[in-house]
């Protein structure tokens, strides 16, 4: 068993302990689409990531309020938040406290496998959900990407190869993002996003979203020079002492282009 068939046999337990979400609101800041903000500028979606299976624990006594609200001042196009328990010791409220302190774009980090996931996600203040084309089969991941879009959220679609590649533009997705880590090897390598950009089409509808493994200003610049739009760094700023510094230069190293 891989470790993402392990995660997603895990979700798939979990899932049925979830509660239907009441209806009664919370109220959110208003948040812009991280679409329309990637396509005016490349910007670096910025990650609350306290563990992970392939790295233990990284940041276990961050304050993800103070973290959140250092990246949406350092010019963050979006915060991801990492919603799994069991694998990334993260929680539904950790996106719901984050989703009410900033205003950008809020993205729940999890393996979707069902609705009551999306409705979930959205209930806490997410805008954008993630679906990883090699956790779902087909119909699967197309009646989940309907739904979300549906509700008026927008979709993440995750691929870490040319044929997962071809299934995100068969659902025309707009936000496009090649995980330069394999999710059942945990191989990582950023070239990864260089190569599957050879046959992405840059036709100005859709963006394209480097994700994982970047560390350095370098990194940020090697994924900005492949095409990328964007690019999602947990570990990196969950690590560093001056995660807005670090957002700052990867975003001037872009623009000193
Ligand atoms: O910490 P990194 O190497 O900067 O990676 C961030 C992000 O890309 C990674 O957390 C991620 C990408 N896709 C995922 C799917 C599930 C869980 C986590 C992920």
């Amino acid at each position: 068993m891989t470790i993402l068939e392990k995660i997603i046999a895990t979700k798939h337990e979990e899932i049925k302990t979830y509660k239907p979400v009441q209806s009664d609101t919370i109220h959110f800041p208003e948040k812009s689409k991280l679409l329309q903000r990637l396509q005016e500028k490349k910007g670096v979606i910025s990650e609350i990531k306290r563990a992970s299976p392939s790295k233990g624990d990284i940041q276990m006594e961050v304050d993800i309020v103070a973290q959140a609200k250092k990246y949406e001042e350092a010019g963050a196009a979006a915060i991801s938040v990492l919603t799994d328990e069991t694998y990334f010791k993260g929680s539904i409220d950790d996106l719901r406290e984050v989703a009410q302190a900033v205003s950008i774009p809020v993205l729940c980090k999890d393996f979707m496998v069902s609705e009551i996931q999306i409705d979930r996600a959205q209930y806490a203040g997410g805008t954008i959900i993630l679906l990883i084309v090699a956790a779902l089969e087909k119909q699967q991941l197309k009646s989940l990407n309907d739904y979300a879009l549906s509700k008026g959220l927008e979709v993440l679609v995750e691929v870490h190869d040319e044929q997962e590649l071809g299934v995100a533009l068969e659902l025309d997705a707009k936000l496009i993002g090649i995980n330069n880590r394999n999710l059942k090897t945990f191989d990582v390598s950023i070239e990864r996003t260089a190569q599957l950009a050879e046959n992405f089409p840059f036709d100005g509808q859709r963006v394209l979203i480097s994700e994982s493994g970047m560390h350095t200003k370098e990194d940020a610049k090697f994924a900005y020079a492949s095409g990328a739009s964007g690019i999602l760094v947990g570990e990196a700023l969950m690590r560093s002492e001056d995660p807005g510094g670090w957002i700052r230069q990867a975003t001037s190293e872009e623009a000193a282009k």
